[in-house]
């Protein structure tokens, strides 16, 4: 036996079409989306936010080294530096004005005669060489370029990490006397750097040289170096690489993939991490390629439905008309013998009476020679009718063939048969068949009752022979045997 059987193999191959042609186009079109989102996401997206914190970080850097600038170049300063250091609180109130102004966490002033530390509270101690703390300042004094930005514990401002601009003080002849500048603590940084992070909607982060993390926006960042964190530890030896060009890498973690941007900031000698979850970016169009599957599926589902629908119901249109004769709608021949053999089966396991009534319509032949053949397909449908009305829908009816018809009798004993095809010959032969020119339809039956030794061959045998009993008794009459 064939798995599927001949009449699903079309459905079912239209089904695997279906499926197949909607899945298909459902995870194309999500590839293609997935691959333009990835490439905005690498080569536009991430790039250019880097690109806006990284400036935005510069002007924010840039705007405290502006500010030493102007403090190193100011006459007032200088002179007041050159005149020898009278009346600090002059100074005091300078530095004071620049933190107010500028909003600085922190103005400084260090003379190279004095070495006094001044800030905008006052004195605060002298720097001295013995000092690791202020090995800054001779740093400082010996650089080459103007300023350095520095990140160093704040001594005087309980130790916190502060960025502190460096920027030296020359006389007007180019003499080095002191360093001046301004700090920002790393507090002032961090909300800088999680402003960015909201505004750009990304991961960003600061490491050093060492890969430990400086500043994060990203509060799930459990461990304080790059090279200890899921997932970017295995890109943590590339992002350390000292290139100020931005580089484009990517990592796993938790089945997701995060699309990171980093470049290195040589004023901090730090690295700036900006990082986009691109499996989160690409969700929505996840969403989509589900809600078209389930689409394409309830779709599939329909269209499956639809044509079993429509498959079953030609098939029971043409079962019927395989098993209906064609002038008077009751069942032919062949259907007749298929219902008849399953009876036979039926009756072979329950015991019960079957009988079958033979009819014929009684010189039909001169109907149709007397009034033509139309005229005789009418009467044949007419009576058709008739007897259908004066059976139960249990009986089975039919066409045995020309004007000939048969009804099979299910639980039904010979006398009852006997009494029903009685009453069909009455109604019959009083039925006015409204033909043109009076003439009454007769019909002879035969009646019989399926005995134990009958089969099928038997049992319609003795039936016509008990028929043509009574045609031979002058027709219109039952003869039952
Ligand atoms: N109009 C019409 N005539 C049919 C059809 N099928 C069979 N006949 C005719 O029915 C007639 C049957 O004639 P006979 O077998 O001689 O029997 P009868 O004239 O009825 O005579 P008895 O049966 O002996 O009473 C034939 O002339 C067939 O051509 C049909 O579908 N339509």
């Amino acid at each position: 036996m064939p798995l599927i059987p001949k009449r699903l193999r079309l459905l079912t191959l239209v089904t695997i079409l279906l499926v197949v042609g909607f899945l298909s186009t459902s995870i194309a079109s999500y590839w293609v989306s997935s691959q333009a989102i990835r490439s905005h996401i690498i080569s536009n997206e991430l790039p250019i936010a880097a690109d806006n914190i990284y400036s935005e970080i510069q002007k924010d850097i840039f705007r405290p080294v502006l500010i030493s600038s102007q403090m190193a170049q100011d006459t007032f300063l200088r002179d007041w530096l050159l005149k020898g250091e009278n009346n600090p609180e002059q100074l005091i109130r300078y530095l004071n004005e620049i933190q107010i102004k500028y909003q600085t966490v922190t103005t400084f002033l260090i003379p190279e005669k004095t070495r006094h530390y001044y800030h905008p509270t006052g004195i605060l101690q002298e720097i001295k060489e013995q000092d690791p703390r202020d090995a800054w300042y001779f740093r400082a004094k010996k650089m080459a370029t103007e300023y350095k930005i520095n990140v160093d514990p704040d001594k005087n401002y309980q130790n916190r990490m502060t960025i502190f601009i460096n920027h030296q003080i020359k006389d007007y002849k180019g003499n080095f006397i002191g360093i001046t500048g301004v700090g920002l603590t790393l507090n002032s940084m961090s909300h800088l750097l999680k402003k960015y992070g909201t505004r750009f909607q990304k991961n960003v982060y600061y490491v050093n040289k060492t890969g430990q993390i400086i500043l994060t926006s990203k509060p799930q960042l459990f461990y304080p170096s790059i090279y200890k964190q899921p997932g970017l530890q295995n890109i943590a030896t590339a992002i350390i690489n000292k290139s100020t060009t931005p580089q484009q890498l990517s990592y796993q973690l938790n089945n997701q993939l995060i699309q990171v941007n980093t470049r290195y900031i040589p004023e901090l000698n730090w690295y700036l991490i900006v990082e986009q979850n691109e499996t989160d970016t690409l969700r929505p169009v996840q969403k989509i390629l589900y809600i078209n599957i389930a689409i394409s599926v309830l779709i599939s589902f329909l269209v499956v439905a639809a044509a079993i629908y429509s498959i079953n119901r030609n098939q029971r249109y043409l079962e019927k008309l395989a098993n209906t004769d064609s002038l008077t709608r009751l069942l032919n021949r062949q259907a007749f013998e298929v219902i008849f053999n399953q009876k036979l089966l039926e009756i072979s396991r329950k015991k019960r009476p079957l009988s079958c009534v033979l009819l014929d319509v009684d010189y039909f032949k001169r109907i149709n020679d007397e009034l033509g053949h139309l005229q005789g397909d009418a009467v044949l449908q007419q009576l058709a009718q008739l007897l259908k009305k004066s059976t139960r829908a249990s009986d089975t009816l039919a066409r045995w063939g020309g004007e000939e018809f048969i009804l099979l009798l299910d639980n039904c004993p010979r006398h009852i048969a006997s009494e029903l095809a009685e009453k069909i010959r009455a109604v019959i032969a009083s039925h006015d068949f409204k033909l043109p020119i009076p003439r009454s339809i007769t019909i002879s039956l035969g009646v019989s009752e399926l005995t134990d030794s009958d089969n099928s061959q038997s049992f319609f045998d003795r039936t016509d022979q008990l028929l043509y009993k009574a045609k031979e008794q002058n027709r219109n009459c039952v003869v039952t045997g």
